[in-house]
């Protein structure tokens, strides 16, 4: 089995917000006025071998931290599997740190997350504080924090958990260049480890230099998987195409894709929506039959 095994994997956000809209959303036959449910992902499907280093590049909205989420089971899809050998950990300038806590008291909450014993803890506790930079500030909520101090822990705990994937989303994106390079030599280090690296990055060049293989992905659809620089290559030239649109072009295109997002939706809605039907027809025909016949019996 390969490391990482992605199949056919959507995941759905329902847009209606208030209770009463997804109650009306469940019953309705007309569908406008009630928002569609949203594809942020839809069929993606590739599998990572143990010691690739995978690049997820794409333009904002495209799904890579929803995507970077169900591999850190995060999150769960809403149909297909993401089926992973081994522990995953997750570095995302928010995903898994509670803002109540302290520094301190989300390094304790993750470690634990991750299996780890009191005592490994105690042990590792002040490497996790001297990688972060943030001294005195460990003590502190880190509602308070800086996205680049959240970050910097998120990356101190998340490499002291052993994990045997390390997925990165866009941690290197925040802190300073001192800071992003010391991370780039402890991916490095994870990677002559042979464990395997997902690194959700807007930067080409980046995923170059750290990656053997990327996925591009484009409004919830995996456009081209494989070799790093064939696929960073098609995506600079679409980026290139993308970038020369005038702004309302660019608008356009972006509404379009995400209207196509939802229309994806309305024909599952619909289906759903027969089922729905069908179901109710099923009961009330069972109730027909079985009032007739109780009328039938006493007569
Ligand atoms: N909890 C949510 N509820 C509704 N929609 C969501 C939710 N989370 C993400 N989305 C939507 O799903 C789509 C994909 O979002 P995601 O954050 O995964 O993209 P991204 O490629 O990481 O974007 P960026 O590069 O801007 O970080 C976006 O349109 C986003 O608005």
């Amino acid at each position: 089995m390969s490391k990482v095994e992605v199949t056919n994997v959507s995941k759905v956000y329902d847009l209606n917000t208030s209770k009463k809209d997804k109650i009306i959303s469940l019953f309705s036959f007309k569908k406008k006025k009630i928002a569609s449910p949203y594809f942020a992902l839809r069929n993606v499907t590739f599998s990572v071998e143990e010691g690739d280093s995978v690049g997820i590049i794409g333009l904002n909205g495209s799904g890579k931290s929803t995507l970077s989420n169900l591999i850190a089971e995060v999150t769960q899809p809403t149909a297909g599997t993401v089926k992973i050998e081994g522990r995953s950990s997750l570095i995302a300038i928010s995903a898994g740190l509670n803002n109540e806590l302290t520094g301190e008291e989300n390094i304790r909450m993750k470690c634990l997350m991750h299996g780890l014993t009191e005592q490994q803890i105690n042990e590792r506790f002040q490497d996790i504080v001297d990688f972060s930079e943030l001294d005195k500030f460990i003590y502190q909520p880190i509602k308070s924090y800086s996205s680049g101090m959240r970050s910097r822990l998120g990356f101190a705990i998340a490499i002291h958990t052993e994990p045997d994937v390390l997925i990165v989303d866009e941690a290197l994106s925040v802190g300073d260049e001192t800071f992003s390079n010391k991370c780039i030599e402890r991916m490095k280090d994870f990677q002559k480890q042979g464990k395997t690296i997902f690194f959700v990055s807007h930067s080409a060049s980046q995923i170059k230099k750290m990656c053997d293989k990327a996925l591009w992905l484009n409004f919830g659809e995996v456009v081209e998987y494989g070799e790093c620089n064939k696929v960073i290559h098609s995506y600079v030239k679409f980026m290139r195409t993308f970038k020369a649109k005038s702004k309302e072009e660019q608008i356009e295109y972006k509404r379009q894709m995400i209207e196509k997002q939802q229309q994806q939706q309305t024909l599952q809605k619909e289906s759903n929506t027969i089922d729905f039907t069908n179901i109710l027809t099923f009961i009330l025909l069972f109730g027909i039959t079985i009032i007739s016949s109780i009328i039938q019996f006493i007569k």
